[in-house]
């Protein structure tokens, strides 16, 4: 089974890259089609987490920013009473990289303990 994304390294990006291509985020989307991500305007990932109330909002915002700081890739963040949405895509390309399904992928993983029962 192919290394989940989760998993994976996130890869430093430069801005001579190109964006990812439709045929290539349309691929790498499935790899966390987990109801929570879409893609918008071909542009950028966007995720909407339900969590418990706003503590549990403010907690997962928080561990999301840790982890953007550890990887220093950083997505916009809209924090609301039981719901954190997340919309993520790489600056420097002003496009999807591969780093932002990483991304995703981590921060889905970090999301199985605020989960509502
Ligand atoms: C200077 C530049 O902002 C930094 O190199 C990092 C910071 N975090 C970042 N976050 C995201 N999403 N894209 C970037 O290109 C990026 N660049």
């Amino acid at each position: 089974m192919s290394e989940s994304f989760a998993d994976r390294e996130c890869e430093a990006c430069t801005s001579e890259e190109e964006p990812l291509t439709e045929d290539e985020y349309d691929e790498y989307v499935e790899q966390i089609d987990d109801g929570v991500w879409h893609i918008v305007d071909g542009h950028h990932l966007r995720g909407k987490y339900s969590v418990e109330d706003f503590r549990d909002a403010l907690e997962f915002t928080y561990e999301i920013g840790e982890l953007a700081e550890e990887e220093w890739h950083h997505p916009d963040i809209h924090l609301q009473w039981g719901e954190v949405t997340v919309e993520m895509w790489t600056h420097k390309i002003d496009g999807l990289h591969l780093t932002d399904f990483i991304m995703a992928a981590r921060m889905d993983r970090i999301y199985e303990k605020y989960a509502p029962e």
